[in-house]
């Protein structure tokens, strides 16, 4: 099978509960939603960029879309990975090129939980599940209470187990409302080992951090919350 990838690299996971480790990132293209802060290009480019010696900046190209026996041997060229971030874009509208992926180190996906019939096809293959709650406006998407049960049914079939550590991370802004993410945690906490409040790295989109530091205490009666902001910005690695 074949699917449009933007980047391979090998970095640190720069967000969340594994936050250091080492990892290869694939970037898938496309994407089923536009949320006003998203930090990647979502469109899918001609060429895809492999950076064959992480942190060099420089890239070898091949043409877009890439078979699995591409992905996987450019996988295969990093040397001690904690795991394989499959991101994007949104990585389940290629859920089916993911069911096909041979790849021996674990998968960690990264995914906007929108789409739980493409997570019933690549749920027996993850080992990490890094789903993120999309508080967008509710006038951004057509119907959000039906986007909020799209994703506590993902959550569901992602759900954490003893093979699967599935944790939820949300991105604040200073438009995001509390009562919203209090309800969605709330139908999730019993499918995730923790939530991550990830303040959003646009610096002129913060909330305060009186507000972030009171949701947290609220939602710590619920779930184990962690507040932590993206990393791998703060030394400039990809
Ligand atoms: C680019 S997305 C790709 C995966 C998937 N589409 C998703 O949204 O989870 C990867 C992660 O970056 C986060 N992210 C994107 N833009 C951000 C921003 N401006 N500030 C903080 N996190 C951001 C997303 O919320 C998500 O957790
Ligand atoms: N270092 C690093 N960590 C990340 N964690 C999630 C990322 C993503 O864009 O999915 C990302 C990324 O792009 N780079
Ligand atoms: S779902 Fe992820 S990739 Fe898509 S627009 Fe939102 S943050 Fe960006
Ligand atoms: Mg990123």
């Amino acid at each position: 099978m074949y699917a449009p990838v933007s980047e391979i690299f090998c970095s640190v996971q720069g967000e969340g509960p594994y936050v250091g480790s080492r990892q290869a990132f694939v970037r898938f293209s496309g994407c089923n939603l536009s949320c006003s802060y998203c930090d990647t290009p979502t469109g899918s480019p001609g060429m895809s960029r492999f950076e064959e010696k992480s942190g060099s900046g420089s890239f070898s190209y091949l043409e877009n879309p890439l078979s699995g026996d591409a992905v996987e041997r450019m996988v295969a060229s990093f040397g001690n990975i904690h795991s394989v971030s499959l991101t994007g874009g949104e990585p389940l509208l290629h859920a089916e090129f993911i069911s096909g992926l041979n790849i021996s180190k674990p998968l960690y996906l990264e995914s906007n939980m929108t789409l739980p019939h493409m997570a019933k096809k690549v749920r027996d293959k993850l080992s990490y599940v890094s789903g993120d709650v999309k508080m967008i406006p509710p006038s951004s998407v057509e119907d959000f209470d039906d986007h909020i049960e799209r994703t506590i049914e993902c959550f569901r079939v992602l759900k954490n187990t003893k093979n699967r550590d599935c944790f939820c991370k949300i991105v604040i802004t200073k438009d995001t409302d509390a009562d919203d993410i209090e309800g969605v945690v709330g139908a999730i906490s019993g499918y995730i080992s923790c939530l991550v409040l990830q303040p959003v790295s646009q610096a002129e989109s913060l909330p305060k951090q009186g507000y972030l530091l009171d949701l947290q205490e609220k939602l710590l009666d619920n779930v184990d919350t962690k507040i932590i902001p993206q990393t791998h910005r703060m030394w400039g690695c990809l």
